[in-house]
């Protein structure tokens, strides 16, 4: 039988009793922060929760893990505690349970309306790294910035490929982006172009968060690296492609990248992704030892891209992938990121790369959905090559059960 909650959720709802993802909120403006998972068109106040010392089980019973302003203590607890967390919640909001259900104060104090309240980055993100991982848009840009000899450098099929990105400027949804000034890629003739930048882009990306970290020194095993990730959010990559073609020969994106990194306020865990895991891409050549996995996985989520043109009302689709379109998985990130030795902590997060399909229309940015600029897409009856000031980005991630056990 499909589980349900006494709470009500839409059918279109994100927020079902199977997702139950984990994020950071104030109830009222002033109010302390606090982590809580969503449902329906509610946020659970995991602080009200565990004050009620609902959490029961071995890993959390007295741990004041869900009194913290962000989830890292959580996210260091690792997958123990968040399988009785995720098992604890769901029990508790279940249709059939009169705990919560029956209990019109704690209700009251827990269950917060999702309009009301405020979303906070869910953790301290003390690193962050983002890879390049979607052989679509590595051989787009490798197409677009180096030109047809080799698109993709020999390295990519070997190593999941990627540069230190910048904890500091990472941003909840709804934050306002700044346009970067900096150096632009000459044109002609001409020295580099100094000023706001002509070429600011989205990349539509998804992010892992870390759970427990590894020592310095003591790399991840690729088997066993899924058991240091609590789960994935939605993360805009913005990019001002003219800084980035002028600066990054030869150590990589710098301050093309810098100045503003969006996550989404929700941390879909593995655990409510597992029954949306499919086969993950073949490899050829085969990676190296410390690189294969024994399962190689990936997920089914879908992705859209809409932009809000500045002055309009409505906005437009501009690109639908999947994350499945990635090459190399998260885990093969996380192992490779540790290879060398190097320790990932607890809230750290992974910047998958670019999520390009293999069409067109699935396209991860506006580099490649507009071919730098040479076919500029119609939004509304609006031209845009680049982002304009006041366009509104909004990333969407969904998945669909497409079959019900008719047993079940
Ligand atoms: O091919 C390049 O020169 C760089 C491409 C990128 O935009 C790098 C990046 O941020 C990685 C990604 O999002 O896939
Ligand atoms: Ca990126
Ligand atoms: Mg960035």
């Amino acid at each position: 039988m499909t589980l349900k909650s006494f709470v009500q959720v839409q059918p279109d709802s994100h927020f079902p009793i199977q997702n139950l993802p984990y994020g950071v909120f104030r109830p009222e403006s002033g109010s302390t922060a606090r982590p809580g998972v969503a449902i329906g068109d509610y946020v659970l106040d995991l602080s009200e929760i565990a004050r009620d010392g609902l959490f029961d089980g071995p890993a959390l019973k007295g741990s004041d893990c869900f009194l913290q302003p962000n989830l890292n203590k959580f996210l260091a607890m690792g997958r123990p505690a968040w399988k009785e967390a995720r098992a604890t919640l769901q029990k508790l909001l279940a249709a059939t349970e009169p705990t919560l259900r029956d209990n019109a104060t704690l209700r009251q104090k827990a269950l917060v309306p999702m309009e009301k309240v405020e979303m906070l980055l869910p953790a301290v993100i003390g690193d962050y790294t983002d890879f390049f991982a979607s052989m679509h848009h590595a051989k787009n840009c490798g197409l677009i910035f180096r030109g047809p000899q080799n698109p993709i450098n020999p390295n990519w099929f070997h190593l999941p490929i990627a540069y230190h990105g910048r904890a500091s400027s990472i941003v909840i949804s709804g934050t306002d982006i700044i346009r970067p000034r900096g150096q632009g890629h000459p044109t002609a003739n001409s020295g580099p172009y100094f000023g706001p930048s002509l070429k600011l882009d989205f990349e539509l990306e998804m992010a892992a968060i870390v759970g427990p970290g590894n020592e310095l020194g003591r790399p991840v095993d690729v088997n066993e690296a899924a058991d240091h990730i609590f789960g994935l959010v939605l993360m805009n990559d913005w990019s001002a492609r003219d800084i980035q073609a002028w600066e990054y020969v030869p150590l990589g994106p710098f301050l093309g990248k810098s100045f503003g990194t969006t996550i989404s306020p929700w941390i879909v865990t593995l655990d409510a992704l597992e029954q949306f895991a499919c086969d993950a891409a073949k490899q050829d050549p085969a990676p190296l030892p410390y690189l294969t996995e024994k399962i190689s996985k990936n997920y089914d989520i879908s992705l859209e891209v809409e932009i809000k043109p500045a002055g309009h009302e409505a906005s437009c689709v501009v690109t639908r992938s999947n994350f499945k379109h990635l090459y190399w998985t998260v885990t093969q990130q996380l192992a490779h990121h540790t290879i060398s030795g190097c320790n990932l902590r607890p809230g750290d997060l992974l910047g998958t790369g670019t999520i390009s399909g293999p069409e067109p229309d699935s396209y991860g940015c506006l580099l490649e959905l507009t071919w730098n600029g040479q076919k500029p897409l119609t939004l509304n009856g609006t031209a845009r090559k680049f982002l304009e000031d006041g366009d509104e980005v909004i990333f969407t991630g969904f998945c669909k059960v497409t079959h019900y056990n008719m047993f079940s």
